[in-house]
Formats: C-alpha cells, structure tokens, sequence
C-alpha cells in the first residue's frame, strides 16, 4: 500500500486506483495540497489561519489515448477550513506523469504538485492543465458535449454557439496562458486559424452556477452581442437535488493588444508629460476612445435588458423595496467597516490623506441623510442583470475596438449577491471610478510631476477626469436613447449614479487600505466628489428642511508650511 516515509507519494497502487488509496488521499491532504495550494496565485485563502485541506469528491476523467500509460486525470475539489468563517472549496485537476520514459514533457515548477511512485513506475502529480492529455480531453468533451457519470453525479459538458462546427472534430493544439490570476486560462489553437478558443477553469467553487456562464451565454445566445467573446461552452458538475457547480467557460479568443487600463495608461502619458509646461493637451483620438467605450457600455446593457425574454433571471424588475433595504443594510455595514478601518490606520495616512478621510468621517450625517433618501425617494427606473466588476481592466483592446470580459463579478461578494439585478448605472459607476482612478494614479505617481504643486496637479487632474467622464457619459446615454424604461428621467440618473459611485469609492478605501495604502487618496477623493454633489443637490432642494451644516471643504486645501 502506501509508504509515508519517504518525502514524496509513494503507493502500491497504480495512479488509476488511487481513490482506493485513502493513507495516498491522507498524505495529500495533510503533507502535500497544503505547501502546493499556498504556492498557488488563486488561492485565496493564504491570510486567513487555516485549519485543514479536506479531499472531499474526485471525480474521473479519462484520457483519450494513453501515451504516457497513466490513463485517467482527476477533478480534485478540496476544502478548506479556517480557524474563523466559512469553509471554501477549491478545483485541483490532478494527472501523474510517468517520469522514467523517453517522451516526458516539460512542465512549468508551479504546475508540480509532487513527485510520486505509484505501482513501481516514479513520475509527478501535476497540475492537469499543464498536461496535455487533459487539455486534450477537455476540448475533446467539450466539443462533443459529452457527460461523464461519477460516483457523486456527473460532468456535463455543453457547446455553446461560439464553437464553429467545422471545429468539433479539429485536431487541436493546446496552451496554458501565462495570466497569473484567480483563475487559470487555457487555449486551444485550430488547424489554419491559429488559437481561437478560451477556456477559463474556475478555481474558487460556489454551488449555483457562475454568474459569467449566465451573462455571457446570454449575450451570445440570445442577444447575439458582438463585443464579448462569444460563448463557446461550459462544464458543470451536475448532481439530482442540488445546484450546478460551474467548473469552466470556453470563449472566442481575442486577439489584443493590452486592456483598456494599459491603453488608457498610454494614452495619459501624453497628458502628463505636457503638464510640467503648463500645458492641457487631449488628443482627439483619446475622446474617440472614450466615446466608444461609452457606446459599447450601451449596447452591452441594451442587450442585458430584455423584457421580452421568457428567462426570469432577466426579466427587468423596478425599485421594490426590498432591493432597496438590501442596498441600504449592505452599505451601512460596508461604511461602518470602513470608519472602523480609517480610525485604526489614520495615523499610518499622509497629512492630505488625513484631510481628506477627516472631511469624509464628518460627512457622516450628511450621507446618512442620502441614504434615507434612496430608501424614499420614488424611483421609475429599472433594475437588469449587469456587468458587476465593471472596469478599464475589464476591457480589452482590439484595433480600433473592445472587447469586454470577466463578467464573474465583485469577488468580495456571494454567489448569489452577484445575481441580483442592478441599475446599469452600477457599472457606469464602476467605469467612471476607474478613469478617475487612472489620472490621479499617473498624475500623482509619476516622476514627471514630483516637484508641481499637489494643488496644481489636483485641479489639472480633476480637468481631465471631468471632461473624460462627460464624454463618456453622453455617448452612453445617447445611445442607450431617450426615453428608455431603463431611466426615468435625468434626475433619476444623477441621483442613482451618486448612489452607486458612493457605494463603489467606499468599497475602494477598504481595497486600498488593505493593499495599496499609498492609493487610499484616490477613492477618497472619490467620496468627496460624491458629497459635493449630494451637498449640491441639498442646498438646491427648497423643500429640503435640514439643519446639518455645511461641510469645511475648505480643510481639503493643501497648506504649504
Ligand atoms: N476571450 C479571451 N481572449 C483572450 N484573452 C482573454 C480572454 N478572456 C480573458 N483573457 C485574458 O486573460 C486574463 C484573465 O481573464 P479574466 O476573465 O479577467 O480572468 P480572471 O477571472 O482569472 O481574472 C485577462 O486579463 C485577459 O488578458
Ligand atoms: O481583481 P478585480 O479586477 O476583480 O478587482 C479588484 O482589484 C482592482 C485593482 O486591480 C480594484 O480596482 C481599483 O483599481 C483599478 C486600478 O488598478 C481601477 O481601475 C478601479 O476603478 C478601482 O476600483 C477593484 O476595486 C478590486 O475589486
């Protein structure tokens, strides 16, 4: 059986009986997943105390052919347990490459899981993505729509319409992409065409299916929007009595230069480098970009909103209250994190830093009035499935175009958090931060400008952003076209943005905080553009019977010692 003293996975078992292993499936679980999971980019676990790794399905996938003898991969899901809070589960593919024969491939360090003896014959556990066979298989199944019975259910695999029929049968090549991040992106390259589908593994597991299947398939299918790549297919882990389990998406490959993030970077070096000489330059073509992306946004949501649709789950819905309640409950506590947050790092803050979260601390009444507001105020505009994580990075730069993706959601939040419908102005808002985002970091962060006047450069910057998001938002609402059920009226657009701006600037001081401590100005200056307003629309109001006084904006001046 199996013999634990040495370092590596030694058993009597051959690689295609090692569920029957359990002291193998032990010493996994104890010895080797938990260095593995931790070396590992999407795990997501590494700063919480972590209690156990737990192997708790493997389900079986067999290879097509056999060229290295081991025959079968394995769809690992591991648990993982904490000292505090809720349990993960996590999908490890797993396959054993025999290492004592001439036709051993390479594999990348990170994709080793260990060395391993099983039957006699020495070789690795891997990652299965970074084996061929098993990328092989996964076309192959996918292509072919195929389901696997396991003992715990199935795996299903579907086609969707991005996948052209004269591919079914292709004799496909295969890739890992190199993108470290949550999850991992596989390609698939056809004869004469190059590498033409997608495929994402999901790593983080959550039992509905992922809210990405849902959009993008929707988009494809029944939409037929372009600027997405199309849906290609899905596998899931099916069980009789509880809810599918999403373990990947197959796409259209795009061919891009960078996201709009990087392009949106270059495109301010222009900007930045004409500053230090006092000068205000915006190419044209920056505001055509602008424009387009506005109008892309556009049509993503028109094909989001779809009152004819027979599918519920997109079924345009109004303002209930209960949405309104949920909003409301889940930033009240997100502001109250967040005070608790800034109280605890002030004194870590720089002195405009400092200025800036003390104003937004005393603005404290004023946005729990706003939000008193939004529990009230009638409201005619409509809720649809959106976006969700709505940023630059999330767009990808073709030529002259753009493509959108990710459309997982805010990681922070739950499966089921993620579906609920939205204003569209949720991710309008999301865009808008990021552009905001993308001047003040290059305005503030480059050498270029070190020795300007922080004064100086906060109001060049706030001249940029100003004029970027108008014209974004013109070329949105145009071509979202008035009237639209989606938005009642200009008011009701004005009113909903600052909600989810707030919301969303709020949300980035956490973020910041946590990672990027020398970014925290950003958002809060996010959240003072958004009082501003809220104090603007206050003091316009005549009905508005108040006796909150008016904000020290003036603290915000930086004071030259
Ligand atoms: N359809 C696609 N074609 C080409 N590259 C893609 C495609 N989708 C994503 N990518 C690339 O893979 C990266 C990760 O994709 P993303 O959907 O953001 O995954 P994750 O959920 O892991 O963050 C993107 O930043 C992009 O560079
Ligand atoms: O990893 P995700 O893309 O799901 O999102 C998280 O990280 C983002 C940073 O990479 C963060 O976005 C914030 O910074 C961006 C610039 O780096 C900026 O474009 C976004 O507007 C800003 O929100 C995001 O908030 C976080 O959830």
């Amino acid at each position: 059986m199996f013999d634990s003293t040495t370092s590596n996975l030694t058993s009597s078992s051959a690689w295609a009986n090692l569920i029957q292993d359990q002291d193998a499936i032990r010493f996994l679980e104890t010895t080797i997943l938990p260095p593995y999971l931790n070396s590992c980019r999407w795990f997501a676990g590494k700063a919480r105390q972590q209690e156990h790794f737990r192997i708790r399905f493997v389900h079986e996938i067999p290879f097509r052919s056999d060229s290295y003898t081991a025959e079968k991969a394995y769809l690992i899901i591991v648990e993982a347990g904490y000292a505090n809070g809720e349990t993960e589960n996590y999908l490890l593919p797993l396959s054993f490459i025999e290492t004592d024969r001439p036709d051993v491939p390479d594999v990348l360090p990170k994709g080793i899981v260990t060395t391993a003896v099983f039957d006699q014959k020495p070789g690795l556990i891997v990652d299965a993505i970074y084996d061929e066979r098993f990328r092989q298989v996964l076309y192959f199944n996918l292509a072919h729509q195929n389901a696997l019975a396991q003992k715990t259910g199935r795996i299903v695999f579907h086609r969707g319409r991005g996948l052209a029929a004269e591919h079914i049968d292709a004799e496909v090549t295969s890739r890992v992409l190199p993108v470290d991040s949550s999850n991992s992106a596989l390609v698939f390259g056809v004869p004469n065409q190059g590498e033409t589908y997608f495929l994402k593994l999901y790593r983080k597991l959550f039992q509905e299916t992922n809210p990405e299947v849902d959009l993008v398939s929707f988009l494809t299918e029944h939409s037929h929007f372009t600027h997405i790549p199309a849906y290609a297919g899905s596998l899931i882990w099916q069980q009789e009595g509880v809810p599918d389990v999403t373990l990947g998406m197959m796409q259209l490959m795009v061919e891009n230069q960078q996201d709009s993030w990087n392009q949106t970077g270059d495109y301010l070096n222009d900007f930045l480098y004409a500053v230090p000489h006092r000068l205000f330059t915006i190419k044209e073509d920056v505001f055509d970009r602008v424009e387009l992306l506005g109008r892309r946004t556009a049509q993503m949501h028109l094909a989001l909103y779809s009152p004819e649709s027979n599918d519920p789950s997109f079924a345009p819905e109004p303002f209930t209250d209960d949405y309104r309640e949920f909003i409301i409950r889940r930033f009240e506590s997100l502001l109250e994190r967040r005070y608790t947050l800034v109280i605890d790092n002030y004194a870590k803050l720089d002195p405009l830093a400092q200025r800036l979260a003390w104003v937004f601390m005393e603005a404290k009444e004023m946005i729990d009035e706003f939000v008193n507001d939004f529990r009230h105020r009638p409201l005619e505009s409509l809720r649809i499935r959106i976006h969700g994580d709505y940023h630059l990075g999330q767009v990808l730069a073709t030529g002259n175009d753009f493509i959108i993706i990710d459309f997982e959601g805010e990681p922070e939040s739950s499966i089921s958090e993620r579906k609920i419908k939205h204003s569209p102005l949720k991710d309008v808002a999301g865009m808008i931060r990021s552009y905001h985002y993308a001047v003040s970091a290059k305005l503030f962060g480059s050498t270029e400008t070190e020795h300007i006047d922080p004064d100086h450069l906060q109001r060049v910057s706030e001249r940029w952003y100003k004029l970027i998001r108008d014209t974004y938002m013109d070329a949105y609402l145009e071509t979202i076209g008035s009237p639209h059920p989606l938005y009642k009226n200009n008011s009701e657009v004005n009113f909903l943005l600052l909600v989810y701006l707030l919301e969303k600037a709020v949300y980035e001081l956490g973020y910041e905080i946590s990672y990027r401590p020398a970014w925290v100005k950003i958002p809060l200056k996010g959240i003072m553009d958004v009082i501003r307003e809220i104090e603007k629309i206050r003091i316009a109001d005549p009905t508005r019977n108040s006796d909150l006084p008016l904000l020290q904006m003036g603290l915000l001046q930086t004071k030259k010692e």
